[in-house]
């Protein structure tokens, strides 16, 4: 089900560009264009967070901010100014986050806070502090953000709480601590994980001398000194969250076949030879099925190069399906491989003829010009040493099918 946002606002352009936002970040939107109207949908309906303007006809000094906040609605106040008495008022709401309408970035930085909240609700943070106090006021701040918050009462019991929880993504944490500091903490952290999988965030008194830097050398990613602006620990939170989606974002890039989605050659290489170091550990021996579309060439000559491209994703995407417990990967071209890290053989190689077989027949049901293709597959099983070695090998038998009619799997 979509989420709805409300939008209270009495300008009808400022409105329908709010609107217009939230549609295109993927909310329906209702809008209320007074207090009165706003607090009859408040009643009737679930918002997953409000926009809400500074002053309205029935409204003229934020009033209307406390009836979202209220209903535990995520609330970010939109105003035309921010003058010293606004903002005072402003801040004595536990909003998200406030906006001055007056110019086209204040649009975009909405955008891109309504586009954060739902991302947020799949990010845990782990909260490190020995006041219960502390770590209460940091877990409401995170809370009110959507952030998933996990605490710790000391280093090592963030240790431990981290082991237990492998997605969390961000630690937020005290310096002065019983058994293991913050400091010390960093360090064990950056022995186990690295910057780019976790963002550690240091907090800790204002007048503690060089602890920013010398959290920045144990391996932390930024610093907060105490007591800190909510505005500030927000920007530097999400900073951090963004830096680690970032990383991922480009990871996904770098192992992902522009064309079919298909894990690339450079990721399955990395993928399977991990797999074939624990199969050789175990002493097992491991499978692999190099897969080659037949007469490729002339289905582009043929169709065209876009019709080819349509019939390189439609296979992608019957592999995916068909061993979605494998390892698949375009390995260039018109050339795909599995990887069956079990041991074993008979039953990968009969699920690759049963592929083979499956699109034999239903391949013109797939692409938008219902091209027909057949397969060529060589299968190799056995103790190889490197996934060059057992490339090789299943090559040499794809050869094979292929000098000996195609439409075949050579085992
Ligand atoms: N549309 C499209 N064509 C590609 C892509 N990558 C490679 N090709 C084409 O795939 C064709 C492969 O041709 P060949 O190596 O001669 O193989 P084939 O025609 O399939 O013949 P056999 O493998 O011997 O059955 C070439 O024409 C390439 O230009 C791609 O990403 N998209």
């Amino acid at each position: 089900m979509t989420r709805k946002i409300l939008i209270i606002e009495d300008a009808p352009t400022i409105a329908r560009v709010q609107k217009h936002i939230a549609h295109k970040v993927g909310f329906e939107a209702d809008i209320a264009t007074s207090l009165a109207e706003a607090k009859q949908l408040i009643a009737e309906n679930n918002y997953f967070c409000a926009v809400v303007d500074f002053i309205l006809p029935d409204a003229p000094n934020g009033e209307a901010i406390p009836c979202s906040v209220d209903a535990d609605i995520p609330t970010i106040v939109m105003t035309g100014n921010l003058d010293e008495k606004t903002r005072n008022t402003v801040e004595k709401h536990p909003i998200i986050d406030y906006i001055t309408k007056e110019n086209k970035q204040a649009y975009q930085y909405l955008e891109k806070q309504l586009t954060r909240l739902p991302r947020n609700e799949q990010i845990l943070v782990l909260v490190v502090d020995d006041s219960p106090a502390t770590r209460r006021h940091i877990c409401n701040l995170l809370a009110r953000h959507k952030y998933q918050v996990i605490e710790a009462v000391d280093g090592v019991d963030a240790l431990r709480v981290l082991a237990e929880n492998p997605s969390i993504s961000v630690i937020i944490t005290d310096n002065e601590m019983p058994n293991m500091n913050g400091d010390q903490l960093c360090v064990e952290i950056r022995r186990l994980y690295n910057n780019d999988e976790k963002a550690i965030i240091g907090i800790s008194a204002q007048d503690t001398l060089h602890l920013s830097t010398r959290f920045l050398k144990s391996g932390a990613d930024d610093y907060l000194s105490k007591p800190f602006n909510n505005e500030e620990f927000y920007c530097r939170l999400s900073q951090n969250v963004d830096m680690l989606e970032n990383i991922k974002t480009i990871r996904l890039q770098a192992n992902t076949d522009y064309l079919t989605s298909l894990p690339n050659r450079r990721y399955f290489f990395g993928e399977a030879s991990q797999h074939l170091k624990a199969a050789h550990a175990a002493k097992k021996s491991v499978s692999l099925g190099m897969i080659d579309i037949d007469y490729f060439k002339s289905i582009n000559d043929k169709y065209g190069h876009d019709s080819g491209d349509d019939v390189l994703k439609c296979l992608s995407r019957c592999l995916l399906k068909y061993f979605k417990d494998n390892l698949v990967g375009r390995l260039g071209g018109e050339e795909f491989a599995v990887f069956f890290a079990d041991n074993d053989p008979q039953q990968a190689q009969q699920r690759l003829e049963k592929f083979r077989h499956f699109i034999e027949k239903h391949s013109a049901e797939f692409s938008r010009d219902n091209i027909t293709f057949t397969l060529s597959i060589g299968f190799h099983n056995g103790p190889v040493y490197s996934i060059d070695e057992l490339i090789k090998q299943a090559d040499l038998k794809l050869y094979q099918a292929k000098e000996t009619g195609r439409n075949k799997l050579v085992s």
